[in-house]
């Protein structure tokens, strides 16, 4: 199982952390202080293909370089096909241009060997024109190819994000409580980022490749003992290569939930959002000794690798050399039993040049490949699992409903044994405003995404009129919604656009002048220093901030705006003042007979307002009716919240 951090471990740790950070300039973890305990171990074990990554031989993991390559060749071609095409073009003319040069060094050193050196040059000028004009057309094809796979790189690292972000946005809400969810989308993401060099690195190999391949065919025309030389040299740094890669793709494995959630806790330790509790709670030292410890333990698991990586390298770079040794000797031996000229013997050795450094370039950048490989198949794997979660339901159309009626809907979380909200029959009607009531994790929540197809019933239907939203277009469903949720998007836009996000662009600003005059926010707008142009960025040069209250008057006006079929409101007002709130609920009267309206709220004042109040306790409709017929019915539910809530 996945452990998560228990807050409650964090609560009472805080103080001893607290005395150990304050007392000592040195970071808390690393003081003799007595220390709390460290934050449980997190195993990232939502991977699918972990096991097979542990059980992949060195031959199945060098296979994953042409897969990267194949991959990438794919990614280029979607994204650039003239560029895609222009880097294969130059590559094989840079290869030939090796090739020639090769070819034209071994038939011009003959030629130069005589004992005279002006006619030696007289025969031997073409074959040297030659070689320099290939490895003239060979620099510029690689300059070529260089200055397409530059256009090409920021295009696939921007295809690349964007499908992740994309695919995440249109993800079924279920898809986030899938068990790994999160550590997934993290190793996919890093996928994504590698796909900057992607392009880059793919060319510097195959690059190699070809150029150990001219290489290699002149060698074997040369001799061809001189290639199996060659290859023998090659293997082991290959090997090497491979097996220090998979070192590292250990350590990664190893610690991305440690990063991962290391990442999370970064956001909330930096964020304004939080600096006031985090100080005036005193949670610094405990929570600086708990990303301490994070950061010891990643850079721990680093560090063990350090060795076995060095180990392997170096011996690998030994048999590689050795091998190497093996080939200058083999040369060495042919000259000398007359097998071979000297004038061959220099050509192999410039041939036997190009390769090794042909060989270095396939070697660093194979292992690159090789990693990038990895991460890739993370990504792939990542984008095919939440592709098939997407929210395609059905190509039903919805309109904006008179009736919805939910038909023994249940929710079950699919980490969860018992439904969070048991079979349900209930109907929701135009005109009608209705209040959901009940303790915390009653259900509520749970069943507003199902009235709103936010989220399928695991058993039952939502139906709207006729209309079930299992098989609805979940776009065409939405486009009637309006959700004021519990946490709404403080967005960092400008204000018109935090009122109008999610609606088409409009000419002129009198709806959403309107809309803020629903919420009270007239005179608050208009007195930003750009009024509705704004930008609602505390964090960004030149942005401003709203109060809390005011956030959430912005969130009730942006579903205003959209003068929805279905108007839903998840505790809207708990932020507002009191003017506020009487505002909100007098507007929400106000809108009522065009919509059908649901509000949850605590405030169980507010709830008069309501025609119809339904009371969840555990999952179940406990009771329904008006205010006054619930409250005035002996031993309800809400009578006895209400009483709780007067009882001051
Ligand atoms: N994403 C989730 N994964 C698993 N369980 C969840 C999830 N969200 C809610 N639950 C559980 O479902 C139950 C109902 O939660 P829900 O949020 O619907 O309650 P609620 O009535 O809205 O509570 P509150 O008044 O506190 O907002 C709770 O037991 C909660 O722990």
């Amino acid at each position: 199982m996945t452990r998560r951090l228990t807050p409650g471990k964090q609560a009472a740790t805080g103080t001893a952390a607290d005395g150990a950070a304050e007392t000592a300039s040195v970071p808390a973890a690393r003081t003799a202080a007595p220390l709390p305990a460290a934050p449980p171990e997190l195993d990232y074990n939502g991977r699918k293909h972990r096991r097979a990554m542990d059980d992949a031989t060195l031959w199945d993991m060098a296979r994953r370089i042409p897969m990267a390559l194949g991959q990438t060749a794919r990614l280029a071609w979607s994204v650039d096909r003239r560029m895609a095409i222009t880097i294969v073009v130059c590559q094989l003319l840079s290869g030939i241009g090796t090739a020639v040069m090769l070819s034209a060094v071994a038939r011009a050193l003959p030629q130069l060997m005589v004992s005279d050196p002006r006619e030696g040059l007289a025969q031997a000028w073409p074959a040297l024109a030659a070689a320099v004009l290939a490895m003239a057309t060979g620099a510029a094809m690689w300059i070529l190819a260089d200055w397409a796979t530059r256009r090409l790189n920021p295009k696939i690292a921007s295809a690349a994000d964007l499908t992740l972000v994309d695919l995440h946005m249109r993800a079924e809400l279920a898809a986030y409580d899938a068990e790994g969810f999160s550590d997934r989308s993290q190793a996919a993401e890093i996928g994504a980022l590698r796909a900057v060099d992607l392009a880059d690195d793919a060319k510097t190999l195959t690059n190699g490749l070809i150029q150990l391949a001219s290489a290699a065919t002149v060698l074997t025309s040369l001799h061809p003992l001189l290639l199996g030389v060659l290859l023998l040299s090659v293997v082991p740094r290959g090997l090497g290569g491979v097996i220090a890669a998979r070192i590292d793709y250990r350590v990664h494995d190893r610690t991305i939930s440690a990063r991962n959630v290391r990442g999370m806790m970064r956001w909330w330790l930096t964020t304004a959002d939080l600096a006031d509790e985090l100080r005036a709670n005193t949670m610094r030292g405990y929570l600086h000794f708990w990303y301490r410890t994070m950061c010891d333990r990643v850079e721990g698991r680093e560090l063990e690798a350090a060795r076995p990586y060095l180990l392997i390298t170096l011996f690998a770079a030994s048999l590689g050399g050795l091998f190497t040794l093996g080939m200058w000797a083999s040369l060495a031996g042919l000259v000398l039993a007359g097998a071979m000229s000297t004038a061959i013997a220099g050509t192999a050795v410039v041939a036997s040049q190009t390769a090794g450094r042909a060989l270095n370039s396939i070697i660093r950048y194979g292992t690159v490949m090789f990693h990038h490989g990895l991460y890739l198949s993370d990504y792939h794997e990542f984008i095919d699992e939440v592709r098939s979660m997407t929210t395609a339901r059905g190509t039903t159309q919805a309109k904006p409903p008179q009736r919805i009626r939910l038909e023994g809907a249940s929710y079950t979380y699919p980490s969860k044994d018992t439904a969070a909200v048991q079979p349900i029959t209930l109907t929701l009607n135009r005109g009608e405003v209705v209040a959901f009531v009940g303790e915390n994790g009653a259900g509520k929540s749970t069943l507003i995404r199902m009235l709103t197809g936010l989220t399928v019933p695991t058993d039952g239907k939502v139906l709207w009129d006729d209309t079930d939203l299992a098989t609805a277009c979940a776009e065409s469903v939405w486009r009637h919604v309006g959700l004021v949720p519990q946490k709404n998007g403080h967005w960092p836009l400008a204000a018109r656009e935090n009122i109008t996000l999610g609606q088409p662009c409009e000419p002129g600003d009198e709806r959403i002048w309107d809309a803020a005059d629903r919420v009270g926010m007239t005179t608050a707008l208009r007195e930003l220093p750009d009024q509705l142009d704004t930008l609602l960025a505390r964090s960004v040069w030149g942005g401003h901030e709203l109060s809390g209250g005011q956030w959430q008057r912005l969130a009730c006006a942006r579903a205003m705006y959209r003068e929805p079929a279905v108007l839903v409101l998840d505790e809207p007002t708990s932020e507002m003042d009191a003017r506020g709130e009487h505002q909100i609920f007098r507007e929400l009267r106000a809108m009522a007979p065009d919509r059908i309206t649901v509000v949850v709220t605590h405030r169980l004042d507010n709830v008069r307002m309501a025609d119809r109040v339904i009371v969840l306790d555990q999952g179940t409709v406990r009771e329904q009716g008006s205010f006054d017929e619930l409250i005035a019915t002996e031993r309800s539910l809400l009578g006895e919240l209400y009483a709780l809530a007067q009882d001051r």
